[in-house]
């Protein structure tokens, strides 16, 4: 867990190579239609953006920002180093850690077992923080309300707040995020592919469509009781 953060050293620092804001929609080996939703610079703007909000609404707060593994640990990673850049010399302390979700998963028994993640928190805890949890997609809210019942086992924040990269829609529990980067419309069957530098050498939010005879864009209606996994 570290304190203070240096900043995120990829595009958000350098300012990434600008790319066609207007990438058309590529068909992928597979036959899945895939369009760019963010490139680095949008992606990078994006965390950004969400780091100002944070900072409208706690500037003058302690902030842990905890990342749920594998992609919102970086996520929160780079968050933290913009908080740091951007924060006031009111500000509070920024810390930055990750907080393993897998043994409070409600699909244990669904599933091979997974391979435990690291939860990292700030050496004098998470009671009375503010805590921002961190995660690149929000899609059934299974895996943030896992998260919330990990975060009672470590302590008790005095306000818990959720940032996400990507709301998909299509919730399967009363869990909404209070900063989103972007909200996508999917259909059930599409997959919001998140790539982050640091995971895939590559930083980009893809909408992957698989039944990809019809357009790419807007919104299906979702059925009854999806299960992602
Ligand atoms: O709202 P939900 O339906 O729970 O979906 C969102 C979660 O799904 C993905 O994680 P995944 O479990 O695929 O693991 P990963 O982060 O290691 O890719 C994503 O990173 C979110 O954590
Ligand atoms: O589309 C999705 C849904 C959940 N998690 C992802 O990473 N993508």
């Amino acid at each position: 867990m570290s304190a203070v953060p240096a900043p995120h050293d990829g595009a958000t620092e350098s300012g990434p190579t600008e790319q066609s804001a207007t990438a058309l929609p590529a068909r992928d080996q597979a036959g899945a239609l895939r369009s760019e939703i963010l490139s680095p610079v949008t992606l990078a703007r994006t965390v950004d953006r969400i780091a100002h909000q944070i900072l409208e609404r706690h500037g003058e707060d302690d902030i842990v920002l905890l990342g749920i593994p594998t992609r919102g640990v970086h996520l929160a990673r780079r968050l933290a180093g913009r908080l740091a850049t951007f924060a006031g010399p009111s500000a509070g302390r920024i810390s930055v850690g990750s907080l393993d979700i897998t043994l409070y998963r409600d699909d244990l028994r669904r599933h091979p077992p997974r391979a435990l993640e690291e939860t990292s928190l700030p050496d004098d805890g998470i009671d009375n923080a503010v805590v921002v949890l961190v995660d690149d997609v929000l899609y059934s809210g299974r895996t943030v309300r896992a998260a919330l019942d990990a975060l009672r086992d470590h302590g008790r924040p005095r306000i818990v707040q959720l940032a996400v990269l990507v709301d998909r829609g299509h919730r399967q529990l009363p869990i909404r995020a209070d900063y989103v980067g972007k909200n996508i419309p999917t259909a059930f069957t599409d997959d919001v592919a998140v790539r982050m530098v640091e995971t895939d050498g590559v930083d980009s939010v893809d909408l992957v469509r698989r039944d990809a005879g019809g357009p790419v864009s807007g919104a299906a209606r979702p059925t009854a009781g999806s299960d992602r996994r």
